[in-house]
């Protein structure tokens, strides 16, 4: 991992392996799915064919994006059918899910987090502690649909104003409404490393 801001090539994905109960959820997923394509950029996701997680690779996919795969072997039958997988233009499968999240990581220039549960919480966190550690500084989006993300907003704050938030100018993940605003956000972001008009830096509040 290096602190360098890169030219945005690939984005990660995190959101639900299942579809939720509001459809706006599913539909969020494959439009950004189709944004990442018609944009040039390629997708880097957990591999998953159900749920968010199928939508967005499907909507990569749908309109000539490419998508990359990675996840662990245990998960293979439960997150995914094997048929499905061999449509993906590539697929990486790891020995474990440490390794799953190291190779996701690295493959990406910028991570998005769309509705999901405690495994999407779980990896998006993950990489805002790495960039609170100086790890990397990457852009990292939270694409808000319908207010999703609003609750874990409000525990940053939280945490932020109990004085438990370090080095918070590391740690400015785009809190984003609307699907079509993402790649844009994320390109802007990458080619000045801050954030700008259309987002909400979330903790530089503060
Ligand atoms: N501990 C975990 N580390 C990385 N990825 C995980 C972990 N737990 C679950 N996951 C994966 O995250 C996605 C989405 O999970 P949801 O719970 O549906 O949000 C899925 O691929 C999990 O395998």
């Amino acid at each position: 991992m290096t602190d360098q801001t890169v030219p945005i090539r690939s984005i990660c994905v995190y959101c639900g392996s299942r579809p939720g109960r509001d459809p706006s959820h599913i539909e969020a997923g494959r439009a950004l799915g189709k944004s990442i394509a018609e944009n040039g950029l390629s997708l880097v996701y957990g591999g998953g064919t159900k749920g968010i997680m199928g939508a967005v690779a499907s909507g990569v996919m749908s309109h000539g994006g490419k998508v990359t795969g990675i996840i662990p072997e245990f998960l293979v039958d439960m997150e995914a059918t094997r048929h499905s997988l061999g449509e993906l233009d590539e697929l990486i499968v790891t020995p474990d899910m440490h390794e799953r999240k190291h190779r996701m990581f690295e493959r990406a220039d910028a991570f998005v987090a769309l509705p999901g549960g405690i495994g999407t919480l779980e990896e998006i966190v993950e990489i805002m502690t790495w960039a609170q550690l100086g790890r990397h500084r990457k852009p990292m989006v939270f694409a808000n649909i319908n207010g999703f993300w609003n609750p874990m907003m409000d525990l940053l704050l939280h945490m932020t104003e109990q004085g438990f938030v370090h080095t918070s100018h590391l740690v400015q993940p785009m809190l984003i409404d609307r699907v079509e605003d993402i790649v844009p956000a994320i390109r802007k972001h990458s080619v000045e490393g801050v954030s700008r008009e259309g987002e909400k830096a979330v903790i530089d509040k503060l």
